[in-house]
Order: structure tokens, then C-alpha cells, then sequence
């Protein structure tokens, strides 16, 4: 067994560290990764409970900055061995301009590989998404495929496109020469809908149904599968295949994955259930409570009002065409890629997931009331 010197002697750093997703890989890295000797987290918006990690043994360093700024992103990177690229805009409610998502997801994730490639990091996982994939703008389901089966991947949002025009440019960089002549190792990692404790839609959706007297009301039949994945197991992931990618370059370099684990496929509303249920939520109508065709139409009108009040106001609802599509669409995955490549097994059962989200919904209804 090496030393403690010498087993502590790698720097990694996590963009987007401070997000919903990112927040739990860098309390994954400090707990399950004990080659760690310095954890960087790279954020435009860094949390105050950062403050609280660099009490241990593990340098914790915080760099506020913006991945759109190269510059900002090389600092950020030399002298890591190892990136996970998690910062990103998640927006598919209108809330930022198609250019600004693009600058960020696609221009940010450039930066992100010139700089690994500059200073000479030489490994680098991307958090992409299933909606690299889909739903297509077709709305062909996707019914529990895998990393292999064909589907039509054609997008117009700005939001999938950006992940995909992303995923695309770290997977070609597997293989390039770092500074110092070493390859740059790159994979991507897919989640489904990511579920758990910080959730920001869930907590919306849950707030929605208290105005609404503790009701929601039944849009998508039960019957339209949705793939969802515990954030911890989300987060594991991440961690495994950082590591395993340093000992199996050549079988994992330039490779996609799946996240997945054992949560149930059911409807993105019936998922939610599981958790707004034991909150004190009731999900209204066994089958959707209004026609598709009236359902389209709200969609349609709250795009128009989004772009009318936009001189004014964001007005920027769940309910939009794109969400309703991708609601309405089944998208769930099957795959042991994870497993078969670097040994994956998720951390957290259904039953801890589900427990743990529930705990969290809990403590931030106790402490809204
Ligand atoms: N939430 C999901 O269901 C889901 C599913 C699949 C993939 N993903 C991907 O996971 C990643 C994280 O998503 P999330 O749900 O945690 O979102 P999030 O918005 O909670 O986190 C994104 C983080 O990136 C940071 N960020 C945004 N723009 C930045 C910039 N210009 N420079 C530096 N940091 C910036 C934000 O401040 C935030 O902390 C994203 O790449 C997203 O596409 C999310
Ligand atoms: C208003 C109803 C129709 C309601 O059911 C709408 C739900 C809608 C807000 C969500 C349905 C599917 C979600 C997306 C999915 O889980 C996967 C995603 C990929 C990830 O990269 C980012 C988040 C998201 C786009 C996620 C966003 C919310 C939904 C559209």
C-alpha cells in the first residue's frame, strides 16, 4: 500500500461544482476517491457550504469564474489531472437565449478541452445527456434502449442541440496530444431525468401543487415511460469512471454511458409521486384530465405569453411545447455498458433514493412552512 504521500496525489477539478448535479460529485469525490490530494471546484455561482469542505484532509480550493472565458477556464485546469465537466445551462423553459446556451454548452466545453489540451490534463468526462439522444423532434419513443440502439437523433432546441454539438466535440478530442505529448482520455456520460436532494424542478412542481391546495392534476398518461436516475448514483458514476478511465484508456476513451440504476420506469408525473405522495401531494385523474389538442394549445399560449411579457418579464411555466413532448414521450434506457466497461453498480438502491429524496422534500417543506 503506497503511502499517504503518495496516495493523495491527484488534483481534480469539477465544473459546475456548485449545481444540482455537481454539488454531489464533489461530496462523492471526497468521500469515495482517497487518491485525492486537491479538489478544485469551478463555478460562476460558488454556494457558501463550500466553506465547510476545507476543514479535511483534502485541499478544497474554490475558483469562482465563467467556462465561456477561456482564460479563466486554462487557470482553472493546469495542474489538474483529471476534469469532470458538469457546469452547464439547463434550460428548456425560455429562460436564456438559444446564443447564450450555446455559448455556455458548447463554446464553455471548448474552452474546456483547449485548456486540458494546453496545459496538459489529460483526462476529461463530460456530463452530457439522454437528450443527446432524445426525444426526437419526431416524438419516436425510445423504449429501454441502450448505448447501441439506432434512433433518429434529430433535434431543433436549443438546449439538446447544444448537448449534442457538445458530446460530439469531447468525443473527437479523444486521443489528441496534451502538452508534454500524452493522449487526452474523453468519455461522456448520459443521464436520464436526474432526481434527489436539491432537485430544483421537484421542488417547483411540489410548490405548484401546495398553491393548488395539494393537487396536481394528471397531463401525461401513466402509460408513457420515463427514464429517471438518483443524483448520488448520478454522482458515483462520475467518480468511477474518472478513475477507471486512468487504468482502461483504450477501451473507454471516446465511449458514451448511460446513467442509470435501479429506479422504476413509470410516467414523469407517477415518478414524482413517489416522493410528492408521502409530502402530502394527490395526483388528480387516472388518465389525463384534459385533451392533448387543449393540452398543446395552453403549451402554445404560454410560449406566446413568454414571448410577449419578455420586454417586461420572464413569465417561464413547466408547461411549454417542448416540455409537453418530451413529458409525452417515452424515453427510458437498458444498458449494463457501465457495468460491463468499468465495473459500475449503483451506490444507492430505489428504496435509499427514494428515501433519501423524501427525507429532503421533508426538511425543505418544515423549514418553508
Ligand atoms: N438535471 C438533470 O436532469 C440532468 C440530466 C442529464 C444531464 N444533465 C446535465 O448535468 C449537468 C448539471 O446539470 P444540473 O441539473 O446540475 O444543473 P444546475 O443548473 O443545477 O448546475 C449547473 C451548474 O453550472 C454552473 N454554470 C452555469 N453556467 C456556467 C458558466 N458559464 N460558467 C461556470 N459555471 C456555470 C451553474 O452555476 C450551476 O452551478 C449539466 O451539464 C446538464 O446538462 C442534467
Ligand atoms: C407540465 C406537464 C406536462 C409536466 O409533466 C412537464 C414536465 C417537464 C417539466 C419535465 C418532463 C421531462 C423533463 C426533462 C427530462 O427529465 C430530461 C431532461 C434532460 C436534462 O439534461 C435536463 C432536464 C430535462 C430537460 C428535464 C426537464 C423537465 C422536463 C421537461
Amino acid at each position: 500500500m503506497a503511502d499517504s504521500a503518495q496516495a493523495q496525489k491527484l488534483v481534480y477539478l469539477v465544473t459546475g461544482g456548485c449545481g444540482f448535479l455537481g454539488e454531489h460529485v464533489v461530496r462523492m469525490l471526497l468521500q469515495q476517491e482517497p487518491r485525492l490530494r486537491e479538489l478544485r471546484i469551478f463555478d460562476l455561482h460558488l454556494g457558501p457550504w463550500l466553506e465547510e469542505l476545507k476543514t479535511g484532509p483534502v485541499q478544497v480550493t474554490a475558483i469562482q469564474g465563467d467556462v465561456t472565458q477561456a482564460h479563466e477556464v486554462a487557470a482553472a485546469v493546469a495542474g489538474a489531472h483529471v476534469v469532470i465537466h458538469t457546469a452547464g445551462l439547463v434550460d428548456v423553459f425560455g429562460r436564456a437565449s438559444p446564443e447564450t446556451i450555446h455559448e455556455v454548452n458548447v463554446q464553455g466545453t471548448k474552452n474546456v478541452i483547449e485548456a486540458c489540451v494546453q496545459t496538459g490534463t489529460q483526462f476529461l468526462v463530460y456530463t452530457s445527456s439522454m437528450e443527446v439522444v432524445g426525444p426526437n423532434i419526431k416524438g419516436h419513443p425510445f423504449y429501454r434502449g441502450n448505448e447501441d440502439t439506432p434512433y433518429e437523433a434529430v433535434h431543433r432546441h436549443p438546449y439538446p442541440s447544444s448537448k449534442a454539438r457538445a458530446e460530439q466535440l469531447v468525443l473527437e478530442a479523444n486521443g489528441r496530444k496534451v502538452r508534454g505529448g500524452l493522449p487526452l482520455v474523453t468519455c461522456a456520460l448520459r443521464p436520464t431525468g436526474i432526481y434527489g436532494e436539491g432537485h430544483q424542478i421537484m421542488r417547483d412542481i411540489y410548490y405548484q401543487g401546495l398553491r393548488l391546495g395539494g393537487r396536481l392534476f394528471r397531463a401525461i398518461p401513466a402509460s408513457v415511460e420515463h427514464g429517471r436516475v438518483y443524483v448520488g448514483n448520478v454522482a458515483w458514476m462520475h467518480v468511477l469512471v474518472a478513475r477507471e478511465l486512468q487504468q482502461r484508456p483504450a477501451l473507454m476513451g471516446g465511449q458514451v454511458y448511460f446513467c442509470y440504476d435501479k429506479s422504476p420506469y413509470k410516467s414523469y408525473e407517477d415518478f414524482n409521486m413517489e416522493f410528492l405522495g408521502p409530502c402530502g401531494l394527490r395526483l388528480v385523474g387516472t388518465r389525463p384530465l384534459l385533451p392533448y389538442w387543449l393540452l398543446m394549445f395552453l403549451a402554445a399560449l404560454n410560449a406566446l405569453l413568454q414571448w410577449l411579457l419578455r420586454p417586461l418579464l420572464l413569465y417561464a411555466p413547466l408547461l411549454n411545447p417542448y416540455t409537453l413532448a418530451m413529458a409525452n414521450t417515452t424515453f427510458t434506457v437498458s444498458t449494463n455498458k457501465a457495468q460491463r466497461h468499468f465495473g459500475y453498480e449503483p451506490l444507492f438502491s430505489w428504496e435509499e433514493s427514494r428515501t433519501r429524496t423524501i427525507r429532503w422534500m421533508q426538511a425543505m417543506d418544515s423549514s418553508a412552512q
